[in-house]
């Protein structure tokens, strides 16, 4: 978690917000502030000089009247259990927000997986299976991929559930590699989804995508094809990107005012998201600080990194040219930087509703797994447009007819869904 804030008070103060402008139920109320269920674990892996090391692991269930608990695990050093139930806190909001019939769930490993060799992360992942595998399922608890973690690690996972299982089981797990049970679609679907809220954002607010500009915080999955689609499907122009470099430790922005080329970035990225500096500034890009991206001359703004990134100290430097912020990461605009957001008319889409295409294809994945039968790209980029396009809809109607911000409208939406479900098994 970035700077001083605590992502699960963060996640509880947006819903008390909420709960009291609906008036929920003190009870209802409580059952949906706090995660159901919660794992936490040591897990023993042999390392390559023959050594054990034990890892933290986590899981958190936040709520699944709506259906199995479906989130990612995040392999991050600075994961805490607090960040992982305000993860999974979200999920819950995230699937009821694009109506897809999950519950909410995360799961992390405090690790740095650079620090690993591939032997090492393969062990470590499936460790996280063996102890895991009882609370975990297609009918229980379905995993992806977050920050840290990766297809051919969801493909391990797999195959450890499946050898437990005494059977193949694709479902358990989304995210996966095309060939190895995974969906077309799937690896640019999160940044794709923010583009699709993005643009009917400025049919909203009557800006010309080819017009905009856009300056977007990290460059992992979400920031990639999130730059690739303002790019390719808007027509815009992304000024940088910024990523964490590992060797430096610290964080860089790569800028290049007449549009950066993400194809090329993605070229000279290694696998952990570090870009090649050298190679960049020879390409005629500025490396700057990794704080510049928030201060670019743009219209829209693009966090989609860690939690906290846009907060009391950042916000003020959103130039007066920003006009829409769509929130690729989870989590990344604390309650303090909302209200200067708000106060300065910035449009936002809030995190659950604009990153939700990551599980909207993972929840088609499992679909066609349960199937066993595919769907081309072009089907799954048209069902995941559908989707977003239906629930930033949705999330739009709300906030006009309540005359209440995207965030808390979204919340609306989602808590709304939730409670019905609850209601219709009869927990409340
Ligand atoms: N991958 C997915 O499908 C989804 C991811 N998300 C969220 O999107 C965010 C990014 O996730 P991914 O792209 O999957 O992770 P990733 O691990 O692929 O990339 C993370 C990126 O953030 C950069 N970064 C880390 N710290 C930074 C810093 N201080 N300044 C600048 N850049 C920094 C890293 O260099 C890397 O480029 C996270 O909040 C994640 O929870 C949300 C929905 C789905
Ligand atoms: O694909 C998924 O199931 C979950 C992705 C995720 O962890 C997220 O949306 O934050």
């Amino acid at each position: 978690m970035a700077g001083t804030t605590n992502a699960f008070e963060m996640a509880q103060r947006q819903f008390d917000h909420v709960a009291e402008l609906l008036k929920l139920d003190p009870q209802v109320r409580e059952i949906l502030r706090w995660p159901l269920r919660e794992f936490s674990f040591r897990i023993p892996v042999k390392m390559d000089d023959g050594t054990i090391r034990m890892f933290q692991g986590f899981r958190v269930q936040h709520n699944d009247a709506r259906g199995p608990n479906k989130g990612g695990i995040r392999f991050h050093p600075a994961e805490t259990i607090d960040t992982v139930r305000a993860l999974a806190t979200w999920m819950t909001w995230k699937c009821a927000v694009v109506d897809i019939p999950l519950g909410g769930g995360k799961g992390g490993v405090i690790v740095d997986p650079a620090t690993l060799s591939t032997g090492e992360k393969e062990r470590l992942v499936r460790g996280w299976v063996d102890i895991m595998v009882r609370n975990v399922g297609p009918r229980q608890d379905v995993p992806a991929p977050d920050v840290g973690t990766t297809g051919q690690m969801m493909g391990w996972m797999m195959d450890e559930y499946s050898k437990l299982k005494g059977e193949y089981t694709p479902g358990f797990i989304t995210g996966k590699p095309l060939g190895g049970g995974g969906s077309e679609g799937r690896t640019e679907a999160t940044g794709f989804g923010v583009i699709y809220t993005v643009r009917e954002a400025m049919k909203h607010l009557k800006l010309d995508p080819k017009k905009c500009s856009a300056a977007i915080q990290g460059f992992g999955n979400v920031a990639q094809y999130a730059a690739i689609g303002f790019i390719e499907i808007l027509g815009g122009k992304v000024v940088c990107v910024s990523c964490w470099d590992r060797i430096d430790k610290t964080s860089y922005t790569f800028y290049k005012a007449d549009g950066i080329d993400p194809r090329y970035l993605m070229s000279i990225t290694d696998q952990y998201g570090t870009i090649d500096k050298e190679k960049a500034k020879a390409a005629g890009y500025k490396i700057e600080d990794g704080g510049e991206w928030i201060k670019k001359d743009v219209d829209v703004l693009i966090p989609a990194a860690l939690e906290g990134q846009i907060n009391a100290d950042t916000a003020p430097l959103i130039r007066p040219s920003v006009k829409l912020i769509a929130e690729g990461a989870n989590g990344p605009t604390t309650p303090e930087a909302d209200t200067i957001i708000q106060s300065r008319g910035i449009f936002q889409v809030p995190d659950f509703l604009c990153n939700a295409g990551g599980v909207t294809v993972s929840y088609f994945e499992a679909v066609q797994n349960d199937m066993n039968f595919y769907w081309t790209k072009e089907e799954v980029h048209d069902k995941l447009d559908t989707k977003m396009t239906q629930a930033f809809g949705a999330v739009l109607d709300m906030s006009l007819k309540e005359k209440v911000n995207m965030r808390d409208a979204a919340y609306m939406v989602a808590i709304a869904r939730v409670v019905k479900a609850m209601e219709l098994r009869g927990w409340i």
